[in-house]
């Protein structure tokens, strides 16, 4: 045995994951050719437009589809063609919070990558190195492995790589260009080392090798968990400095600061904002938690379990700063919200801290006015929708209104809520803005990104997260 020379890929999932991720494969290994294969007709379609209008906003994502796409970078609805034809096929599929049965509002749920698997098991008739992208369970290749086996044909071996993705939305590019490291687990058997050395010398086309870590299969699921339960605990923990900022008169971009100078912990990651979002961190801290809790370590998912709860809060707590700031009602104030989407340079709203805060000043009966430069309208009211079950979309309607523009949402608003860090939230002509708010106007930052001091010789009063009232 000997590794293989993979000379076709497969994708399943064609989402933030498996589009970004093997459009950058396909970029940097043209004697490869991938098919990102998906279920959904109109993400294909999206994927495929003539006028590469793409389902998801990633900055230099065009360009790279652009490169590729007919030349060695196919999308397509047909699963089981990509599947036969491939020598590697990634698993690419969500794997969001189980929302009923056993580990409901924790476990993830597998659903999909089983699909995905059975599938593999059912057409393929060659053998196939399966690579798990998606965020799962530690264990989860273990039950992707007993059911290839189960249903695998003459001559038709399988061997699962583990190899987790650890891209963010809004640099995704860069981040699959130059990774700070490409992690691949697999069984160290001479199987699985062959294997492991074939998806290896793929990314070995554009990442220098001491880059590329081999571990165990198990180790490198966990790492992923772990990863991005120890980057939301860092947000987390400067999330929770920032309430004693505001209780002391200490401001947080200081203490960050000065706390991120040491070179231990650096200065990456600290910035304190209205919460984290995105459709992970969350998702795979509770998963981190069911999985403690499945090992009969109680401390230790309480321990884990805090970082959400404590991301909870600062959202919570954010909402209330504002009505209390707002003389304790906004009851028919026009609030504006700038920013829906989970953090700039995406259009993804997953989780997103705005959500939380929109449904908090419904709740309080305000007038809402939403601008996003990436976030389609229908999507944001879909997420309202879900995030206010009780309240029908007619009366949702009323109360919020979707605008074109920053500028446009501010008009006679009595406050303005920055909920996302766009880079063109910094630029705005606030002159303007202010002559055309009620008085008082308000303005407050979640996202630590104006300089309130000389927004408040416009003539705001601006509240920051993780500074104190300014006297
Ligand atoms: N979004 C992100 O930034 C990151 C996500 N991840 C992980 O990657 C995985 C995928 O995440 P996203 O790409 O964000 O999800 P997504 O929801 O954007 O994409 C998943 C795609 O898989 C397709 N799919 C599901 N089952 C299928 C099947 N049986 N056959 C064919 N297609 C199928 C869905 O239609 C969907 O388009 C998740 O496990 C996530 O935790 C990891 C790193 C970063
Ligand atoms: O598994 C995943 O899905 C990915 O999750 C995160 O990536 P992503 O969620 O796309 O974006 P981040 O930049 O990590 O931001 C997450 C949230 O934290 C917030 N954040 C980030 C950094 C910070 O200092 N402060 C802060 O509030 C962001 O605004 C955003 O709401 C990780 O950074 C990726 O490594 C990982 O692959």
């Amino acid at each position: 045995m000997s590794p293989v020379k993979v000379t076709k890929i497969c994708c399943i999932g064609a989402g933030y994951v498996g589009g970004p991720t093997c459009a950058v494969v396909a970029l940097k290994c043209p004697h490869i050719t991938v098919t990102i294969v998906d279920l959904n007709q109109s993400r294909i379609d999206a994927w495929n437009s003539p006028d590469f209008k793409l389902p998801i906003y990633e900055p230099g994502l065009e360009d790279v589809v652009r490169q590729t796409r007919g030349r060695n970078l196919f999308f397509s609805t047909d699963v089981d063609k990509g599947i036969e034809e491939a020598d590697l096929i990634f698993v690419s599929v969500n794997t969001p919070t189980k929302k009923s049965g056993i580990g409901a509002g924790f476990a993830a749920d597998l659903n999909y990558v089983e699909l995905a698997t059975r599938r593999i098991a059912d057409v393929a008739k060659s053998s196939k190195i399966v690579v798990e992208k998606s965020t799962v369970p530690c264990r989860t290749a273990d039950a992707m492995r007993t059911i290839l086996d189960a249903n695998s044909k003459p001559n038709c071996r399988f061997d699962i790589l583990s190899n987790p993705e650890f891209l963010a939305e809004g640099t995704a590019i860069n981040d699959l260009l130059k990774p700070d490291r490409v992690l691949i687990g697999s069984l160290q058997t001479p199987q699985g080392i062959d294997a492991c050395n074939s998806l290896a010398s793929i990314y070995a086309n554009w990442v220098p090798k001491d880059r590329i870590l081999t571990v165990g299969l198990w180790s490198s699921e966990l790492s992923k968990l772990a990863a991005n339960a120890m980057l939301a605990q860092r947000i987390s923990s400067v999330n929770a400095l920032s309430a004693i900022c505001e209780a002391t008169g200490a401001n947080i971009d200081e203490v960050a600061h000065a706390i991120g100078f040491d070179s231990r912990i650096g200065p990456k990651f600290l910035k304190a904002s209205v919460g984290f979002g995105g459709s992970c961190f969350q998702k795979d801290i509770l998963n981190l938690v069911y999985l403690s809790e499945s090992c009969h370590l109680p401390e230790v998912a309480a321990y884990w379990r805090q970082v959400v709860e404590m991301n909870d809060y600062q959202k919570r707590r954010f909402s209330t700063r504002v009505v209390d700031t707002l003389f304790k009602t906004i009851t028919g104030k026009r609030i504006a919200v700038l920013g829906f989407a989970f953090k700039a340079d995406t259009g993804d709203t997953r989780e997103s801290a705005a959500i939380t805060l929109i449904r908090d000043f419904q709740q309080e009966k305000a007038l809402i006015n939403i601008y996003d430069p990436q976030v389609p309208h229908e999507q944001i009211w879909a997420d309202l929708a879900e995030a206010s079950p009780d309240i029908p979309l007619a009366a949702t309607q009323k109360q919020v209104t979707i605008c074109a523009s920053a500028i446009e949402a501010c008009k006679n608003a009595e406050a303005v809520v920055i909920a996302t860090e766009w880079k063109e939230f910094c630029d705005i002509d606030w002159e303007s803005v202010y002559a055309h708010m009620k008085k008082p106007a308000f303005i407050f930052d979640g996202r630590i990104i104006v300089d309130a001091d000389r927004l408040r010789k416009i003539g705001f009063k601006v509240t920051v997260i993780g500074r104190a009232e300014a006297l």
